[in-house]
This record gives C-alpha cells, sequence and structure tokens, in this order.
C-alpha cells in the first residue's frame, strides 16, 4: 500500500485531495494542516520522517496571498522557498518522491504564445519569485521530483478564490468590476486532484520533471467571471476594469496561458 504525506491540507487543493480521497483505499494518506506540520520547522520534518516512511509528498503548502506578499515578501519566500527546501531535503532523505505546486506566475506573461515546460521564467512580482527559487531549490536538491505547474486555481467549494469571491460579491448585489488585462486558464482543483493521483501517483510509467496542467481553455479574468455566473443562472452585468484600478503595485503576468 502506497503511504503519502499531504502537506498544507487545509487549503484549497488539500481539501480536494481529501475529498477524492475516499475513492482510494488502497492509498494510505497522510493529511497535515498548516498547524500539524509547519514546512518551515526543519525539527518537526525531521521527526515526522524519522517516524514515518511516505512513498509520496504532495507538498499543497504554500503563501498564496499574491497582493500581501508583495508588501512582506520574506514571508512568501520563507514558506515558497525556505520550506520547500526543507521538503526537498527530507524527501531526499527518506526515499521520498516529491510532487510539488508550482504557478503560472513564474513566468513574466510577455510571450505571444502559451508557454511550454521549456519556457525560462522570469517572475515578475514576488509569489511568483518565491515559487521560482522553490522549484530551483527542488531541481537542485532531487532527481526524484514532479514540480507541476498549474494557474488560475478554484475550488467551488474550499478556501478562497476568484470562482468564489465573484459569486459571493454578486448573491450581495455588489457591483462587479473585473479586468480583462490578463489571459490564463482557470483550473477547477479536483481536475488537478485527479492528475496527481490517476496520471503522478497511480502512473508506473510517470517520468520526473516539470509538467504544466491546465483545464486548458484560455480566458480573461473578465471572461471567467461572466462564466461563473452563467453556470449559477446569475443575469447581472460586468464593469471591464484596468488592472492598476484593483492593485495598483502589483504586476501580473499578462499572459498566463500555460500549455
Ligand atoms: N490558488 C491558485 O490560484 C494557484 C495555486 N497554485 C499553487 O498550488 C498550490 C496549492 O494552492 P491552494 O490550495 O490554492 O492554496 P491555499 O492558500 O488554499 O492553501 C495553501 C495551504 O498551505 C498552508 N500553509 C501556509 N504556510 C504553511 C507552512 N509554513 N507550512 C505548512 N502549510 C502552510 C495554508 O495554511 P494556512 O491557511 O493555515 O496558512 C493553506 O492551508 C500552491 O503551491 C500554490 O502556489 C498554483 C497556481 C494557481
Ligand atoms: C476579485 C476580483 C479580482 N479581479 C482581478 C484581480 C486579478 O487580476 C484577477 C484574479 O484575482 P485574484 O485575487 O484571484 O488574483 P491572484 O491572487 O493574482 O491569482 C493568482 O493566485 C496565485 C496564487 C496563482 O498562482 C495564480 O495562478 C493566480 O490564480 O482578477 C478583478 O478585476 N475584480 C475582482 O472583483
Amino acid at each position: 500500500m502506497k503511504r503519502i504525506l499531504v502537506t498544507g491540507a487545509n487549503g484549497q487543493l488539500g481539501k480536494s485531495i481529501q475529498e477524492i480521497s475516499r475513492n482510494y483505499p488502497n492509498i494510505n494518506f497522510d493529511f497535515k494542516s498548516s498547524k500539524e506540520l509547519d514546512i518551515t520547522n526543519l525539527i518537526d520534518l525531521k521527526i515526522l520522517f524519522h517516524t514515518n516512511t511516505y512513498d509520496y509528498c504532495i507538498n499543497c503548502a504554500a503563501y498564496t496571498n499574491v497582493k500581501q506578499a508583495e508588501k512582506t515578501p520574506e514571508i512568501a519566500y520563507k514558506v515558497n522557498t525556505e520550506g520547500v527546501k526543507n521538503l526537498a531535503e527530507s524527501c531526499q532523505k527518506n526515499h521520498t518522491i516529491l510532487v510539488h505546486l508550482s504557478t503560472d506566475y513564474v513566468f513574466d506573461g510577455e510571450k505571444e504564445e502559451p508557454y511550454t515546460v521549456n519556457d525560462v521564467p522570469n517572475p515578475i512580482n514576488a509569489y511568483g519569485k518565491s515559487k521560482w527559487e522553490g522549484e530551483k531549490y527542488i531541481q537542485k536538491i532531487l532527481k526524484e521530483y514532479f514540480i507541476i505547474r498549474t494557474s488560475w486555481l478554484y475550488s467551488k467549494k474550499f478556501g478562497k478564490n476568484f470562482y468564489k469571491t465573484i459569486l459571493e460579491k454578486a448573491q450581495k448585489g455588489e457591483i462587479l468590476k473585473v479586468t480583462n488585462e490578463q489571459i490564463g486558464c482557470p483550473t477547477n482543483t479536483l481536475n488537478l486532484s485527479l492528475f496527481i493521483i490517476e496520471k503522478i501517483v497511480l502512473n508506473k510509467n510517470s517520468i520526473y520533471g516539470t509538467f504544466h496542467f491546465t483545464d486548458k481553455l484560455p480566458m480573461t479574468w473578465y471572461e471567467f467571471a461572466k462564466l461563473i455566473l452563467e453556470e449559477n443562472n446569475m443575469e447581472k452585468s460586468i464593469k471591464i476594469i484596468k488592472s492598476k484600478d484593483i492593485s495598483l503595485n502589483l504586476k501580473r503576468p499578462k499572459n498566463s496561458v500555460i500549455q
């Protein structure tokens, strides 16, 4: 029976993996919330890996507040870079395969076509930089790893995300103002969870390295907001705004489409 450690288990992706885990009775999952396991705490990591044997570690732990990361980049760095380095070292010493999540925000967004795994990252904000530095540690420390870059994650059920925010605003009768200055692929956490379990963990033929996974339908945030309203049978107009009107000093990649 495969034993899998899932870090950051109470985030939106972690919770989605918890939800589908019921369908895999032959996998022994060990879900750890941030309170149960802080990936920046080396001592806790050492104790956990000393007392347990894991075939895989799925790292859903991350600092994902993109706006706040710009103001306190050291916190994003601590979790997304240092924490990931700690995990990679623990996995290396204990022969655990690391499955790590990364982001479209590692790219600068200036490319005209979709980004592939052969494109070189060049992040333009603190969150993206901290995630790219984390990726580099994994590549340096480990041979047996999967880095899965995804984009615009949302769960209809868990956590805080664009889908739920737009729906809540609409339900409260707030005026919707959404930018059309970025394009990317919204990705449902359930699809990503299934990909991780079916195509990475249970696939005997998978080759280690970096991969891109999205729901493969590029659109702007404005178009995504329209879809969210449509899906929930809500008729409401949305005002198109500039990115700078919503977050003045934060750069987001214009083209976030990864394939
Ligand atoms: N959200 C998105 O749009 C995208 C996310 N990703 C990546 O996917 C992954 C999952 O993201 P998502 O589920 O959306 O993120 P969430 O923010 O929903 O979940 C992240 C989880 O990590 C936990 N965490 C934070 N710091 C630590 C720490 N030091 N040790 C252990 N756990 C910690 C948080 O706990 P607490 O709340 O208690 O701090 C939270 O439960 C991340 O790697 C993210 O970078 C990639 C592309 C898009
Ligand atoms: C809620 C809201 C957002 N927006 C804009 C801001 C931003 O450009 C975009 C999405 O808003 P968010 O707050 O979700 O943006 P952001 O936190 O930058 O989203 C990113 O999160 C990280 C973790 C990732 O890895 C990325 O893939 C991406 O999903 O929509 C509006 O224009 N109007 C609104 O009412």
